[in-house]
């Protein structure tokens, strides 16, 4: 579905990415895990084109991604859902959610299926359709930001974060919601500094550190193990 091929990028002279690679495969969960300041929000932004590498090659569902617009690359079916949980808190959680679908406005049938779905994944949000956006929780926010992204029928969703500042209770919500966008046969890049909700979730983990791949393995019985993965991420020591 997506592969970075040694992606050089930063910003102007600050080169933040030195030939990252990476690789999601079609229906994977794979977890992007690091400190802050290692370059996952930049990798992310070079895959959805706000960053353009120097060097190296994104593929996207089997397009090169060189010359495709940041515009473009969400209506291929690649979608975002940033840090920090940011709403249009004046507008209404059901208005916040419709605008995802802003590319496709004229789809309505279409819009209101995949509005009922959104609904039943997450019913707090349907509760609260009519309410202003600004009273909702932490939780109920990156539910809402997923929903949006959701709307614009992904098939690679980016998640940059989504347990930041949440309660561990919230953010097992989280988690349960992204492992049921996977049974779904959506792709999905989660960016983390949550190691244990990302191997509760993920079947590969990436460790970056100072934008280069310090670690990667499959999670599950033979793979990658906390004690293992906690001594690499904290910066135990470097790998290959
Ligand atoms: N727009 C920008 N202009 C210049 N430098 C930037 C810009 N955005 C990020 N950086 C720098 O790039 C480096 C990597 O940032 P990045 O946001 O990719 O890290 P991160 O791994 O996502 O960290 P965090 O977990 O804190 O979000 C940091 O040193 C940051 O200061």
């Amino acid at each position: 579905m997506l592969k970075l091929e040694n992606i050089v990028a930063g910003y102007g002279k600050n080169r933040i990415l030195h030939g990252f690679s990476l690789h999601v495969p079609k229906g994977g969960l794979v977890a992007l895990l690091g400190g802050n300041g290692t370059g996952k929000s930049t990798t992310l932004k070079a895959i959805v084109g706000l960053v353009t590498p120097q060097e190296g090659r994104i593929v996207f569902d089997g397009a090169d991604m060189a010359r495709v617009p940041a515009e473009a690359r969400a209506g291929m079916g690649m979608s975002l859902v940033p840090q920090g949980k940011e709403v249009f808190g004046g507008m209404s959680v059901e208005e916040n959610i419709l605008m995802g679908a802003y590319h496709r406005r004229a789809d309505k049938a279409g819009i209101a299926q995949d509005l009922e779905q959104v609904y039943a994944r997450f019913p707090r949000l349907r509760e609260r359709r009519k309410v202003a956006a600004a009273m909702l929780s932490g939780g109920e926010r990156q539910m809402l930001s997923i929903s949006r992204s959701l709307l614009s029928r992904p098939k690679l969703l980016l998640l940059d974060e989504p347990s930041a500042a949440l309660a561990p209770k919230v953010v097992e919500e989280i988690a349960d919601a992204i492992v049921a966008l996977r049974a779904d046969g959506l792709s999905l890049l989660l960016v983390e500094q949550n190691v244990g909700m990302a191997l509760d979730v993920a079947d590969y983990i990436y460790v970056i550190r100072a934008g280069r791949v310090a670690y990667e393995r499959p999670v599950g019985d033979e793979g990658v193990g906390m004690d293992e993965l906690r001594q690499f991420y904290l910066g135990g020591h470097d790998h290959g």
